[in-house]
């Protein structure tokens, strides 16, 4: 049996101070009922995406959609169909969103995102609602109070929730002792920090998750850390994507889009090639290498969920 295959737009709709996402639930009686969904509906014949998801956002929800970007698309096979997934995070709409059809519609804080059921295709459209455009990457620093500076510098000036601790010249007491600090002072910006290292570090820093080089990456059978930490990774090829979904990491870094002075060797993948994996990596991917915030749009209309750097936030 040859499967349909079903191209669907959905909107995640957050609220302007990104605390709040709208979801719906889909009717008893249809495909998926009873579950919780990002509100939209399948294409119609020579529609495309936006078009589609305006349409559906005004059946559905009657409101009209002013500004949307693209946020993730995400292939699933289901026992019936091939569904692509092509979600927007919509910016701005006109209007009060109500279940036109009488359908539940309720306004949840992220955090609560998880208790909710949704179909199986779901689980990366949650985990890319819930992270933000930016990956702060921390730099090599001798000197823990310059470390620090930076650091609230970023979170304070550029917005930065999201930031890896990247520390290879430290030896292991040094970097759980600057982990420690800066673990204090992302929790007083509501940022998130991730450990770059093995994953028991978490036993001794209670951070937001690790994250794994592409050599551990591959070194691994299963998901070494519990689910309600959050999983990255660096991955350069496809081969490592697939390990990295094999696993069930969260979402990854992929790289060198561009070459940069610190691995001037490196093939850059370049736009094109980094679009081609992104399409089916089935998991929120930013861009690493050479990039800076005002690559971020482009990053998102090709399929990432933003970028990656140490250079743009580190000053
Ligand atoms: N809208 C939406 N559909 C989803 C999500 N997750 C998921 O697996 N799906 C599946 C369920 C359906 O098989 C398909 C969406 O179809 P739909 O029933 O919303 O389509 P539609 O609004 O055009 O409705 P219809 O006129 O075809 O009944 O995608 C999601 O988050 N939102
Ligand atoms: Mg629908």
């Amino acid at each position: 049996m040859v499967k349909r295959r079903v191209h669907v737009a959905a909107a995640a709709i957050v609220s302007r101070d990104r605390q709040e996402v709208l979801i719906a639930r889909r009717p008893s009686t249809v495909d998926q009922g009873g579950l919780w969904e990002f509100p939209g509906g399948k294409l119609a014949p020579y529609e495309t995406g936006f078009e589609a998801l305006r349409r559906e956002l005004h059946e559905e929800l009657g409101v009209e959609i002013q500004r949307a970007q693209p946020l993730i698309r995400v292939h699933h096979e289901y026992p019936d169909k091939h569904i692509l997934l092509d979600v927007w995070q919509v910016h701005e709409f006109a209007g009060e969103p109500f279940g036109r059809e009488g359908q539940a519609v309720r306004w949840v804080p992220m955090e609560e995102l998880v208790n909710y059921p949704f179909p199986a295709a779901n689980l990366p459209i949650l985990r890319a609602v819930m992270l933000p455009t930016e990956y702060l990457i921390s730099a090599e620093e001798d000197d823990d109070a310059d470390f620090l500076a930076k650091l609230e510098r970023a979170l304070r000036e550029d917005g930065i929730r999201l930031v890896q601790l990247r520390a290879k010249t430290l030896a292991h007491e040094a970097y759980v002792a600057r982990a420690e600090q800066a673990l204090a002072l992302c929790r007083e910006h509501a940022a998130r920090l991730l450990l770059n290292g093995e994953p028991s570090l978490l036993d001794e820093v209670d951070a937001d998750g690790i994250h794994l080089t592409s050599e551990r990456l591959m070194s691994l059978e299963r998901r070494p850390i519990a689910e309600g930490k959050w999983l990255s990774a660096s991955t350069h090829d496809r081969a490592q994507l697939e390990q990295a979904a094999r696993i069930g990491c969260d979402f990854v870094t992929l790289s060198p889009l561009r070459t940069t002075p610190t691995h001037p060797d490196a093939d850059p993948l370049g736009w094109h090639d980094f679009q081609q994996l992104v399409e089916t990596a089935g998991m929120p991917v930013f861009a690493l290498g050479g990039m800076t915030r005002y690559d971020a749009d482009h990053a998102r209309a090709v399929g990432a969920q933003g970028i990656a750097s140490i250079r743009d936030f580190w000053k």
